[in-house]
């Protein structure tokens, strides 16, 4: 069997040429503004710096400016909530992203939640999660967002399939079980307190990897015939999910690096375009 190779990076790229082609319009529109990502990076990972340093790269190659702000480890819960409140009153800002995670003694939620909703282009607040688990407008979270995007471009079908995901994490695991439910799949999500987890997985006609563990996920729990989704992301471009001898007997497989991450800065960049369309529209 061939495997569909799910090529996010090529997909993102295609999107980013329609992306600029819409912040191109917005700058004509407005006399020469662009949509505005604000990021957010509290302490000094320097994964973390590398991921919205990407993210703020990605903006630039769509023409759109970003707002990036740079916080000290030691910045109390009250400091970033002042900070995001504050941008949420800024009209120059169509979109945040608080980048994952804050130090411990942050209260991570409390920020993530103080969020406008209509600039929570990350979709991490808790309204914006309800809002998308019943069906209704909001931005889903970014990471299963640009996984379903993906799945889509490759009109992978799923209506009824067994959709195994293993993780439930607030922005990755939890929302993805919601998207694919919203999409008929029969969801069936797994945890550190999951027993028997090999045996699930093998049921999974789609499985998606967001344990944050490398190669975690054994290719010989993997059904031929699955579709095979990593969201996990490890130096040295390792995924959750032992992929090299899968890549023969799966219906389709999301390559590391080069599928899901680029999908995810593609998602977090067009919501952005889409909150600043809106406010033109609503003149907010
Ligand atoms: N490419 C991208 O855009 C992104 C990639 N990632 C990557 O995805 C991965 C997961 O990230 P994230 O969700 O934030 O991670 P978290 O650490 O927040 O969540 C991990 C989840 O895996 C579960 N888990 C841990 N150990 C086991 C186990 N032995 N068996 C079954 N489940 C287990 C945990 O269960 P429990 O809830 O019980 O603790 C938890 O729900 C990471 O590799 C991360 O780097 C994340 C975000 C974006
Ligand atoms: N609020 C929040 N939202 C997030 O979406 C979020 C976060 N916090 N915290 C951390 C994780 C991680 N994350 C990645 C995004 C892109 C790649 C990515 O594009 N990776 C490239 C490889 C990049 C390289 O060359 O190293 C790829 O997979 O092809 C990876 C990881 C988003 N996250």
């Amino acid at each position: 069997m061939t495997a569909i190779i799910l090529d996010g990076k090529a997909v993102a790229a295609r999107t980013e040429e329609e992306l600029a082609a819409r912040v191109a319009r917005f700058k004509g529109a407005t006399g020469g503004r662009t949509p505005i990502l604000a990021t957010i990076l509290v302490g000094d990972d320097p994964a973390s710096a590398t991921y919205v340093k990407m993210k703020a790269n990605a903006c630039a190659r769509v023409g759109m400016d970003s707002l990036r702000i740079e916080l000290p480890a030691s910045t109390t819960t009250d400091e970033l909530l002042a900070q995001i409140l504050a941008l949420n009153r800024n009209p120059d800002v169509h979109g945040i992203l608080l980048q994952h995670p804050v130090p411990a003694h942050i209260n991570e939620r409390a920020c993530f939640d103080a969020i406008s909703g209509h600039i929570d282009v990350d979709g991490v607040t808790s309204l914006g999660f309800g809002r998308m688990t019943m069906g209704e407008s909001a931005y889903g979270s970014a990471t299963p967002g640009g996984i379903m995007r993906l799945l889509a471009a490759y009109g992978i079908e799923l209506p009824g399939k067994h959709a195994v995901v293993v993780g439930r994490s607030p922005i990755l695991g939890k929302p993805m079980a919601m998207m694919l439910l919203n999409a008929d799949c029969t969801v069936t999500i797994c945890h550190s307190r999951t027993v028997n987890l090999p045996d699930l997985v093998k049921q999974a006609d789609v499985v998606v990897g967001a344990v944050g563990k490398p190669a975690f996920i054994k290719a010989e729990w993997i059904k031929d015939g699955a579709v095979v989704v990593d969201a996990g992301y490890h130096p040295g471009g390792i995924g959750d999910i032992e992929l090299a001898p899968l890549t023969h007997r799966v219906a389709a497989y999301t390559p590391v690096p080069g599928g899901v991450g680029p999908m995810t800065i593609n998602t977090l960049i067009a919501n952005c375009v889409d909150s600043a369309e809106k406010a033109l529209e609503q003149k907010r």
